[in-house]
C-alpha cells in the first residue's frame, strides 16, 4: 500500500520543526529519509506512525487517513520502530515479539504464533526466543522489535534509525530482511552510504521541509551533500553492484 504525507506540520512554542511536507513511498517501496541532526525526520515519523497529531496535513495510507482510524486499525496497516524505544519489559523475546499480534487478536493462537517465529527468523533472532529480553544487548534488543513490528504484519513499516546499535554485519543484515519482507518502508537513515544502496527513493529533509527526493543517484549530488549535511564528498562507484557510495571529508579542513 501508498503511504503519502501531505502538507504535514509541526509547530511547537512557535516554532515549525516541521513545515508543509509533502511527500511519498510508492506501495512496496523501500524510501530513506535523509537529513542532518535536528531536520525534523523524527517528528514527521511520529507524526506518520500517530505518536502525535500534526498541527496540519494529512497523513494517508491507500485512500485512509491514519489519523482518523481506531487505534487497532490503524496498528494492522502501520507497525513502527520508534528511534529510542523505551521497551523495559521483563519478558521472554517471545512474549516481546508476540505483543505484535495484539491488533489482530480474534485469529487463530497457531497462526499468530507460526507469524511469530516467521518475525523472529526473519529478523534473525530466533535463537534469542527464549531470552529474556531486559538481558539482550543494544543490538539484540533493536532486532527483536523489528521482529515484533513484522508480527504486526504491517502494510507500511516506518522505521527511525533502524540499524541504530548494529553492527555493520547486522546493518546489512537487517536492512535486506526488512526490504524482502513484504511492506512499504519509510526509514530514516544516518547513514549515507546505506541509504544510497538500500532505498529506491530518498526524500531529503533540511531545517523541517523536504529539499530533494527521488532516486539516491539523482538526489545526492556533491553540491546537495555541501549544502545540506556540510560535507565534502566524493562519490565512487561500488565494484560489483555499481550502486553510488561516497567518501566524505570536513567541507572546511
Ligand atoms: N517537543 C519539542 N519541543 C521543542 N523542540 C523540539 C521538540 N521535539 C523536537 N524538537 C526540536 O525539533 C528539531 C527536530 O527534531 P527531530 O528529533 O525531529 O530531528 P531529527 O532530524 O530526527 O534529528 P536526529 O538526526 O538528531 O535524530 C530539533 O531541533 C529538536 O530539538
Amino acid at each position: 500500500m501508498r503511504l503519502d504525507v501531505e502538507g504535514v506540520s509541526v509547530e511547537v512554542a512557535g516554532t515549525r520543526l516541521v513545515d508543509e511536507v509533502t511527500l511519498d513511498v510508492p506501495a512496496g517501496a523501500f524510501v530513506g529519509l535523509v537529513g542532518p541532526n535536528g531536520s525534523g525526520k523524527s517528528t514527521l515519523l511520529r507524526c506518520v506512525y500517530r505518536a502525535r497529531r500534526p498541527d496540519a496535513g494529512v497523513v494517508r495510507v491507500e485512500s485512509e487517513d491514519v489519523h482518523r482510524l481506531p487505534p487497532r486499525a490503524a496498528a494492522r496497516l502501520l507497525a513502527a520502530l520508534p528511534q529510542e524505544s523505551t521497551a523495559d519489559f521483563d519478558f521472554t523475546v517471545t512474549e516481546v515479539v508476540a505483543m505484535g499480534r495484539l491488533p489482530h487478536r480474534g485469529r487463530t493462537a497457531a497462526r499468530d504464533a507460526r507469524i511469530c517465529e516467521q518475525a523472529l527468523e526473519r529478523a534473525g533472532v530466533a535463537h534469542l526466543a527464549a531470552r529474556g529480553f531486559l538481558s539482550l544487548s543494544g543490538g539484540e534488543k533493536q532486532r527483536v522489535l523489528i521482529a515484533r513490528a513484522l508480527t504486526q504484519e504491517p502494510r507500511v513499516l516506518v522505521l527511525d534509525e533502524p540499524t541504530n546499535h548494529l553492527d555493520i554485519a547486522h546493518q546489512l543484515d537487517v536492512l535486506r530482511r526488512v526490504r524482502t519482507s513484504g511492506p512499504t518502508v519509510l526509514a530514516a537513515l544516518h547513514d549515507l552510504n546505506l541509504a544510497a544502496a538500500h532505498c529506491d527513493r530518498l526524500h531529503v529533509l533540511h531545517g523541517g521541509r523536504v529539499v530533494a527526493s527521488g532516486p539516491p543517484d539523482e538526489v545526492l549530488s556533491p553540491g546537495l551533500l555541501a549544502g545540506v549535511f556540510n560535507v565534502r564528498a566524493h562519490r565512487v562507484r561500488h565494484p560489483d553492484t555499481g550502486a553510488t557510495q561516497f567518501l566524505f571529508d570536513p567541507l572546511t579542513p
